[in-house]
């Protein structure tokens, strides 16, 4: 029997317990990692796994993801973090902190990134029937967030759709760095030569080096991924998403002239995809290195100002819409099978035949259901999303009468204070209001360019406009407000203050069902719309609800409460496609409503003052009642100065 000291007891019992019951790969929630706390697992990868968690001590504090490494010490999450450290941009995913834990007598290393709420890319297209405008507003985000790579001589190395999430408000974050490269990053496996990527997203040039190194083992040095793979990788994420198969599956499939490496177009498989998109993407797969775009920036930007002034199959869904097949109706399979008397001697030959024949009409059934979109999926998608959205705006976790009683009792004396040195300045610098207004207009608009703007070429910096805005379009109106327009240095937080005040104003997010009062449109949402092109009193056809997919001159049932209306009718720069963020009221006899965002296909978002119908809302079609009330599906918008 061997025996042992207390302490020596005591660090055997310890590793016991971090190898077996703590093991990183499964940490039941409530688990400290350092001071942070596990709420829920995410998921686990090739290196680690994924936890969402929140600050110990705050349950009701902001979710992180945290994710840790799988064995001690590994290397690669040192070079994630000095990745995630050299790339920021709005797209790439934010580090936080990251660590050592120790677990036992073995130290985990981990990353603490912000949190992103949303599903995969692919899950995204799965539970949607997106339009090609929607499409390359994602690729757009993609390829920035990779360009900011590159102008940091960095590359991701595993790109893929599987790394991309896509937020309820289509804002897209590119993960996983922890495979990239930097100018200068130390070597950190001596025998592997291949990148770590996924060989699916393997360009060919890639592909063939493997090939030709497998057979020659020790004879080439690592293969010098570039930008020409990480722009075919993009290409490979989007052709999938279109189409629903890979690239490669094409390989050595008979080649025509017009595909000379049997590689077929987008388009062709899909035709609903705009021939451009179809273009682009084919361009980012072109077989040699120096066919595909130059620069990932330049991509984005040309695909940024082609979504300026599209037709209308940009808008249009590019997936079938799934119908239910008639009770009895025979399968293609049934129908193509073949029967009938068989020439003696022929019958392996004909059983060979149709067994392959079989498989392949299974294959094109399958890629034929996956291009499929089901209504009542994708209605419960785009209804996640919305709540996330609200959630979002409403401060999610916080009370909002807590918030309301803040606004009022605290921000409201410092909005009285600023509106009066406003008035105050404006009196003694004489300022012109509208040159203020002007160098307003440049700080804060969104940044989709204009009709004149787009002609230029963009530098593909600007960020849109942060997402929830629909309280700053709440602001009541105050004497003192429609007398002064903010000067550009302190309209930021005077816009802050005033719509912290309008949102506890109307309860817009305590779900109140009363309509609020009249009110004058802020300023920004004035000046927003002037910018673009939207005049008092016009306005356009917009779908009533996205969440109730379904014929236009079908009815459908609205309710009080928030709604995302989707343009179908282009007005002033208001482009098909966009949609309007809003409430609606049932009332009784009348349906009213007011929208106070607009965001656009490219992701810009613009503060506006719309309402449902014309000024009086719209009649309730026969059958309604209050709180559930008949619409038409498609109705109109109409541009205000005043919410009546
Ligand atoms: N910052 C984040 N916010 C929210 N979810 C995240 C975040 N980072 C990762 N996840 C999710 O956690 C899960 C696990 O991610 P992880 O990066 O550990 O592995 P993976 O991406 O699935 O695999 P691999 O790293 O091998 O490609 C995934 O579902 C991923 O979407």
């Amino acid at each position: 029997m061997i025996s042992e000291s207390p302490e020596l007891g005591l660090r055997h019992a310890e590793a016991v317990l971090g190898r077996v019951l703590l093991s990183p790969e499964w940490l039941p929630p409530g688990t400290r990692v350092d001071r942070w706390e596990v709420v829920a697992r995410l998921g686990a990868g090739g290196y680690g796994t994924t936890y969402s968690v929140r600050r110990a001590g705050r349950p009701q504090g902001r979710l992180y993801a945290l994710k840790l490494s799988r064995r001690p010490g590994e290397r690669w999450f040192a070079r994630e973090a000095e990745l995630l450290t050299r790339v920021r941009h709005r797209s790439v995913v934010r580090l936080s902190t990251y660590g050592v834990w120790r677990l036992g007598p073995v130290e985990h290393p981990y990353l603490v990134m912000e949190y992103v709420e949303g599903e995969s890319l692919y899950e995204w297209a799965l539970a949607r029937n997106p339009t090609a405008r929607q499409v390359t507003g994602l690729l757009v985000q993609v390829l920035e967030a990779l360009a900011a790579a590159h102008r940091e001589g960095a590359l991701h190395r595993d790109f893929k759709g599987d790394n991309v999430l896509v937020a309820p408000d289509g804002k897209v974050k590119v993960l996983d760095w922890g495979a990239g490269w930097y100018a200068g990053a130390p070597v950190l496996t001596a025998t592997a030569r291949l990148p770590p990527g996924s060989p699916r997203y393997y360009s060919p040039q890639l592909f063939m080096w493997r090939v030709l190194s497998e057979r020659r083992p020790g004879a080439s040095s690592p293969y010098a991924y570039s930008v020409a793979d990480e722009l075919y990788a993009v290409g490979v994420t989007f052709y999938r998403l279109l189409t629903d198969q890979y690239p490669a599956a094409q390989w050595g499939m008979p080649r025509e002239a017009s595909e000379p490496h049997g590689l077929r177009s987008v388009r062709n498989l899909n035709p609903y995809v705009p021939e451009e998109l179809s273009e682009a993407l084919m361009r980012l797969l072109a077989f040699e290195p120096e066919r595909r775009p130059e620069s990932t920036a330049l991509l984005a930007d040309e695909l940024r100002q082609r979504l300026v002034d599209v037709g209308p199959a940009w808008n249009a869904p590019l997936f079938d819409w799934r119908e239910r097949t008639a009770s009895g109706s025979r399968t293609t399979l049934e129908a193509e099978e073949v029967r009938g008397p068989v020439m003696p001697g022929q019958e392996v030959a004909l059983r060979d035949a149709r067994v392959r024949h079989l498989e392949a009409v299974r294959r094109l059934r399958e890629a034929r259901e996956l291009r499929r979109r089901d209504p009542a999926k994708v209605a419960a998608a785009e209804a996640r999303s919305l709540r996330a959205i609200q959630a979002r705006v409403c401060g999610g976790r916080s009370h909002p009468l807590f918030w309301g009683a803040f606004a009022v009792l605290l921000v409201g004396p410092l909005v009285a204070g600023f509106t009066v040195w406003g008035l105050r300045r404006a009196v003694v610098h004489e300022e012109p209001p509208q040159a203020v207004s002007g160098a307003r207009n440049v700080q804060q608009m969104a940044p989709r360019p204009g009709p004149e703007e787009a002609r230029r070429p963009s530098t593909g910096t600007s960020p849109p406009v942060p997402f929830p805005q629909e309280k700053e379009a709440m602001t009541p109106p105050s004497p003192q407000q429609a007398a002064v327009i903010p000067t550009p240095a302190r309209s930021g937080t005077l816009k802050r203050c005033s719509a912290a005040v309008g949102a506890a104003v109307l309860t817009a997010c305590t779900g109140a069902q009363v309509r609020p009062d009249a009110s004058r449109c802020p300023t920004g949402s004035l000046e927003a719309m002037r910018k673009l092109g939207l005049n008092k009193g016009g306005g356009a056809s917009v779908y009533t609800d996205v969440t109730q997919p379904g014929l236009g001159s079908e009815k459908l049932i609205v309710h009080d409460g928030p709604i995302v209306s989707l343009v179908i009718q282009q007005y002033g720069n208001l482009p098909e496609g966009t949609r309007l963020y809003g409430r609606l009221w049932t009332g009784e006899g009348r349906v009213t409503g007011r929208y106070t965002k607009a965001e656009l296909p490219d992701g810009s978002i613009y503060p506006v003052c719309f309402v449902y119908g014309n000024h009086d809302g719209g009649e309730w079609v026969e059958g309604s009642k209050p709180g559930a009330v008949r619409m038409p599906r498609t109705f109109a918008y109409t541009v205000v100065h005043e919410f009546p």
